[in-house]
């Protein structure tokens, strides 16, 4: 699957039963209208392939990497090591484990080798951080992050706002009780 443009950013999963979780990077990315490629590459199952998209990825024009696995995810770690691109890991959980397995496999990396690891199920901040990758040298990008950003701080306050009024409380408590 590739959105329509040429694609900037690669989601790339060990099976096609992680897409439940990794649709959220997708997601994340189309809200910035970011074209992106969505693929199933597994180190363990495919390893040929899966060096073949590495190697390939930089010079095809992709420039980064979301690479999401559970269990024994050696994935993303492997991508890492024969791309130049930056490689963002997503832990998917599985039934065992909780996705500590992945989480593990993912984020302890050897020197020299990095993965930006994020939470475990936590796709849609790998989206986001890609986004963040690209808009580092691209203003526009950059301002709509921003506007993203001030759109979650509104989001916030409001919740505030409302548990403010929710929990009246006589003597009022904390910052901003509104006493
Ligand atoms: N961790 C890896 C790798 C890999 O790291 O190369 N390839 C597949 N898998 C993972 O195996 C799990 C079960 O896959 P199936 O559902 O296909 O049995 C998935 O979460 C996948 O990411």
């Amino acid at each position: 699957m590739t959105s329509s443009s040429s694609p900037l950013i690669g989601i790339v999963m060990g099976s096609d039963s992680d897409w439940p979780v990794m649709e959220a990077a997708a997601k994340a990315l189309d809200e910035f209208e970011i074209p992106y490629e969505v693929d199933v590459v597994s180190a363990h199952r495919m390893p040929h392939e899966m060096i073949a998209y590495g190697e390939e990825a930089a010079g095809r024009g992709l420039k980064a990497i979301v690479a999401g696995a559970g269990g024994a995810a050696h994935l993303p770690g492997m991508l890492a090591s024969v791309t130049p691109l930056p490689v963002i890991g997503v832990p998917v959980p599985l039934k065992y484990l909780d996705g500590m397995d992945s989480l593990l496999s993912i984020v302890q990396m050897p020197a020299g080798v990095p993965v930006a690891t994020v939470s475990v199920g936590g796709a849609r901040n790998a989206g986001l951080l890609a986004a963040r990758m690209l808009a580092a040298h691209d203003p526009e990008l950059q301002g709509r992050m921003r506007e993203f950003q001030q759109h979650l701080n509104e989001q916030a306050t409001e919740k505030g706002k409302r548990l403010r009024n929710k929990v009246a409380s006589p003597a009022g408590f904390g910052f901003g009780s509104g006493k």
